[in-house]
């Protein structure tokens, strides 16, 4: 149920579940790590489970979303003489931060390796709810397809119509951009904080369009949240969750968006009432949802899995091979670095050095999200 490399290593990590690729392996063994990886056959851990794998020594763990990360853990994980947890996802609303700086413990995440494949997910889901593709593919299957027809499977044209972001930050804003180039669609966002290189980019597609002698499309950045959600077709929603996100789509928030409006959330859950969207998605057979997440995962609220307006797909935006073992690299490089006492990188936002397979990594955390809580030294490298 544990599989371990270099067992005389020095110092030793442990991650809850096996992840894709040896890169992560082979960076923590040429580093003098001892790893053990559990290999159970339970999705997902318990908090006793996680207790038992950490055991009496253990310098740090690498975890997953599905675990619950506080007070418990990380009094164990500092029992038992460790510094760092990483998360393998850049969404860290599983882990108690102030638990984990009470016991001095660093906790990593994984932005930028998973922005472009998280967006183009969300992509996908706009367009399979705008063009009925799962539906028509269960009809294809089911042999009831006896020829062409006006009326069959219509759906929504993207090109002019407008798609709102919600929470405009590293995958919001590429995934503003794949909709807004790749469909014309203008734009309409709603963010804590101006996104301004996703409109200088609108506007220079805009002026490029309109030089070759077509509409150009448009950007607005919304006063509140509810603009985006009265004037939008598509909506895609990319914040945090935190409790100012939880619940953020509600009954009703739902009742002042368009009737044939496309929701999308590659978000968290808990970002959307989900029974309200139940009842929502009943009374509004033209409205429709792709979801990659859910408010109870793995579990769907009752009757969404019989609603033919919900596209659901089990949590699987950042799952592309290169994504996966990029999230690998870059947590076992959290806990990696803390361990050693490298600085943390000074820029989460550009973790590419860490994903260049031909070069060793720099000697760095890339993204530790209490380093100031802890007053860690960062990187002064300008790789
Ligand atoms: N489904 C998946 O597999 C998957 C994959 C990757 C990320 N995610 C989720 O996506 C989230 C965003 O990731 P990111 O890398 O783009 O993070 P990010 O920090 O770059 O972007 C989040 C944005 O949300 C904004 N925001 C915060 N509170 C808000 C509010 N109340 N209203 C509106 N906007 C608000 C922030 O200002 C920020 O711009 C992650 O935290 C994670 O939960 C899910
Ligand atoms: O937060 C994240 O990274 C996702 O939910 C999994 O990729």
């Amino acid at each position: 149920m544990v599989q371990v490399w270099n067992p005389n290593g020095k110092y030793r990590v442990v991650s809850t579940k096996p992840m894709p690729g040896t890169r992560w392996i082979n960076l923590l063994i040429e580093q003098d790590c001892r790893v053990e990886i559990c290999t159970r056959q339970k999705t997902i851990l318990s908090v006793e489970d996680i207790i038992a794998l950490i055991g009496d020594k253990c310098d740090g763990v690498i975890g997953q979303l599905t675990e619950d990360w506080g007070e418990t853990l990380f009094s164990a994980l500092s029992k038992a003489g460790g510094k760092a947890f990483s998360n393998m996802a850049v969404g860290y609303n599983n882990v108690d931060v102030n638990a984990a700086n009470k016991y001095g413990v660093a906790v990593g995440n994984t932005p930028g390796v998973l922005t472009e494949t998280t967006a183009e997910l969300a992509a996908s889901l706009s367009l399979s709810a705008a063009r009925r593709i799962v539906e028509a593919d269960e009809f294809m299957r089911a042999g009831l397809y006896d020829g062409w027809l006006p009326n069959l499977f219509v759906g929504n044209l993207l090109k002019g119509q407008t798609v709102g972001v919600i929470g405009a930050g590293r995958i919001g804003s590429a995934y503003a951009r794949m909709m807004v180039e790749g469909f014309k669609m203008n734009l309409i966002y709603y963010d804590l904080y101006q996104a301004t290189r996703l409109e200088k980019f609108v506007t220079a597609y805009a002026e490029f369009l309109k030089a070759n002698g077509e509409q150009p499309v448009t950007w607005k950045r919304a006063a509140s949240m509810d603009e985006v959600l009265r004037e939008a077709d598509v909506i895609s929603l990319h914040p945090i969750l935190d409790k100012t996100t939880y619940h953020l789509v509600n009954k009703e928030r739902l009742a002042i968006m368009k009737k044939e409006a496309i929701l999308v959330n590659c978000s968290r859950g808990p970002v959307i009432d989900e029974v309200a969207l139940v009842e929502h998605l009943k009374q509004n057979p033209m409205f429709r949802v792709g979801l990659d997440v859910f408010e109870d995962e793995p579990y769907m609220k009752p009757g969404l899995a019989d609603l033919k307006n919900a596209v659901v797909v089990p949590h699987i935006a950042s799952a592309s091979k290169w994504t996966r073992e990029g999230m690998a690299t870059l947590a076992a490089l959290n806990v990696l670095g803390k361990i050693k006492g490298y600085p943390v990188w000074s820029d989460p936002n550009r973790i590419e050095p860490f994903l260049n397979e031909n070069v060793p990594p720099p000697a760095a955390s890339p993204s530790i999200v209490n380093s100031k809580a802890l007053g860690l030294p960062v990187s002064t490298s300008r790789l």
